[in-house]
């Protein structure tokens, strides 16, 4: 040990002063270092060797070096090399940006050999990833040439997403296979069969389609089956639809084939329906086809009598008598059903399958939309309608019928009718300002336009029952009506509900409802659905009359102050939203 301490002291005088200038972590090391080296030295001279190559190790070195300048640098206080290095550095950080940003880094193509021959075409390589939806995009075959064509790119389509397909571009070839000379149906076979990534190649068409039309809203006038129609480019691309349905037309570049989406399914690709064009076509085909026949009406339009208020605190205009039994005996005159159908009473046989549409918000100061409540005899239309204005006499009101029947004693002119003579009631009639009108004991009643409009110039709601004829007559700018469709519930349910209900009859006889009664209640209420749909904008299930009249309530105030969808014609453009 003795002889350990020189040695030790020995050890070069950097290293001796390591050990407090190293701080407690480093001067451990050392110390451990030492301890082991006498360990060694007390059984192998040869210990000191280790040592020796320990202290000269690169890395204990390079270590010691790193440490020398930390420490120089940490005593050192920094200043800027000039005064003006931050706004330097800051501006050659700007230049280099702008240099990089500047240059264009699409890679320099070799010019085209002169030598191409005029036939070559440039070729466009697709890849889609298939999942679970299709691909998007229909094809045809080209008459001339046999070419096969993209035909079409579904909007929110795969195809369409990818930004790579367009209509007319030419099809080459799919997953490697030619489709030269194949038919339409086999490529599509080729595409069904193909999993994962497909890959077209295809000859792009040489002006890509750019749509530029503006959206447009339509109520579907007619239904429409994809499945049914052996005329549709692709069924699966298909969009079905019900009367009465709103779509948003986001595709009208095809003469034949629109695309379009639901409005109440904006999130899913559009899909294939018939143009307006298209469909006018085969109205008329099939009107041309069909062997004449008198126009057959739903059920006749026979004004159902007077009011019967007695015993009322209020006077209520405009309540008949139901004349179902009376109806079902009449016989109507050939002027009058000629008229009913004149006056817009049936759906002609070409009209338009799609009406133009806008969101309408009535403004506080526009008058109130006249509120037409549709249902088959008996369902509960009056009940309903008395309800509604008996919660609020004040802001629900009735239209005051016409009659050219003589006052009675006890009545009063503008009260229970406006009494007037037959010609002055035909001129009304002529003239199109009756909504609804008929004969009744040989003598006309009706609803005149006027009459509507002078409650909603009191800035009342007016409530008015219509045969469903009339919606088309009352749906005008002036009036835009809201109609709601009064419909029975079910047989059983009706069995029911109606078991103490009574029908007020021609024969001021109050009759139960018999199974029959409920039966071609129900049966009129889908030939009505079917037949009118598309004109009711909100339909309600009577079965219990408390929640029916709820319902009517919320209804009616939704028709007035929130958006409705409504035709087009009846709003100027600058109140569209
Ligand atoms: N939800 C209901 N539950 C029970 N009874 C009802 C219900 N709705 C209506 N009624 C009753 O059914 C009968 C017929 O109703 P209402 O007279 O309103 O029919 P309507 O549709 O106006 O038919 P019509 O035009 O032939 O008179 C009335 O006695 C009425 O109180």
């Amino acid at each position: 040990m003795t002889e350990l301490k020189p040695r030790v002291q020995g050890i070069p005088g950097w290293l001796s002063g390591l050990a407090p200038a190293f701080g407690p972590g480093l001067s451990q090391i050392l110390r451990l270092v030492l301890q082991e080296l006498n360990l060694f030295y007390s059984r192998d001279v040869n210990g000191v060797c280790l040592l020796y190559d320990l202290l000269h190790s690169p890395w204990l070195q390079a270590l010691l070096k790193v440490y020398d300048c930390l420490q120089e640098f940490k005593e050192k206080k920094l200043v800027p090399a000039t005064t003006h290095a931050q706004t330097l550095s800051c501006e050659a950080l700007l230049s280099a940006h702008d240099t990089v940003a500047q240059k264009d880094f699409e890679p320099l193509l070799p010019p085209l050999p002169d030598n191409i021959p005029e036939s070559e075409e440039a070729m466009r390589i697709v890849c889609l990833v298939k999942n679970q939806q299709p691909l998007g995009a229909t094809i045809k075959r080209h008459e001339m040439t046999g070419d096969i064509l993209v035909a079409r790119v579904i909007h929110g389509g795969l195809a369409e997403r990818s930004g790579l397909l367009y209509a007319g571009d030419k099809l080459v070839e799919v997953n490697g296979v030619s489709v030269e000379g194949l038919e339409p149906e086999q490529v599509i076979h080729i595409l069904a069969m193909s999993r994962g990534t497909i890959m077209f190649k295809v000859v792009p068409v040489s002006a890509p389609p750019v749509n530029s039309q503006k959206m447009v809203y339509v109520r579907a006038m007619i239904e429409y089956w994809p499945q049914e129609d052996p005329t549709i480019p692709c069924m699966d691309a298909g969009l079905p639809f019900q009367k009465g349905d709103i779509l948003q037309i986001v595709d009208q570049n095809d003469a034949l084939w629109w695309q379009a989406r639901k409005i109440s399914d904006l999130g899913t690709c559009a899909g294939l329906i018939p143009s307006n064009h298209l469909l006018k076509r085969k109205q008329r085909e099939f009107w041309w086809s069909q062997p004449y026949q008198p126009h057959a009406h739903l059920k006749p339009t026979i004004y159902k009598g007077e009011f019967v208020g007695s015993g009322q605190k209020f006077f209520i205009a405009g309540f008949r008598r139901s004349m179902r039994l009376c109806r079902r005996k009449s016989h109507l005159g050939q002027l009058r059903a000629a008229e009913v159908c004149k006056a817009g009473g049936c759906l002609s046989a070409l009209a338009a399958p799609y009406e133009e549409v806008v969101r309408y918000q009535r403004c506080p100061s526009d008058k109130h939309r006249l509120i037409v409540l549709v249902g088959p005899s008996g369902v509960g239309v009056n009940e309903l309608r008395r309800q509604l204005i008996e919660l609020n006499p004040n802001h629900f009101q009735s239209a005051v019928p016409h009659t050219t029947r003589s006052k009675k004693s006890y009545e009063m002119d503008g009260r229970e009718y406006h009494y007037v003579s037959k010609e002055t009631f035909e001129s009304l009639v002529y003239s199109h300002r009756m909504l609804e009108y008929g004969e009744y004991k040989g003598h006309l009643y009706g609803t005149s336009v006027d009459a509507v409009q002078t409650v909603l110039d009191e800035g009342k709601i007016c409530v008015m029952d219509l045969e469903p004829q009339g919606i088309q007559v009352a749906r005008t700018q002036e009036l835009k009506p809201y109609v709601i469709f009064i419909k029975p519930s079910n047989m059983s349910c009706m069995k029911q509900s109606r078991k103490n209900a009574k029908m007020i009859t021609d024969y001021f006889v109050d009759m139960k409802f018999k199974d029959e009664d409920l039966q071609e209640m129900e049966d009129l209420a889908q030939k009505m659905e079917t037949q009118f749909g598309q004109f009711f904008d909100h339909v309600i299930v009577n079965d219990n009359l408390q929640d029916a009249c709820a319902q009517l309530l919320s209804a009616v105030q939704k028709a007035q102050e929130e958006p409705q969808w409504v035709p087009a014609t009846w709003v100027s453009s600058d109140t569209e939203s």
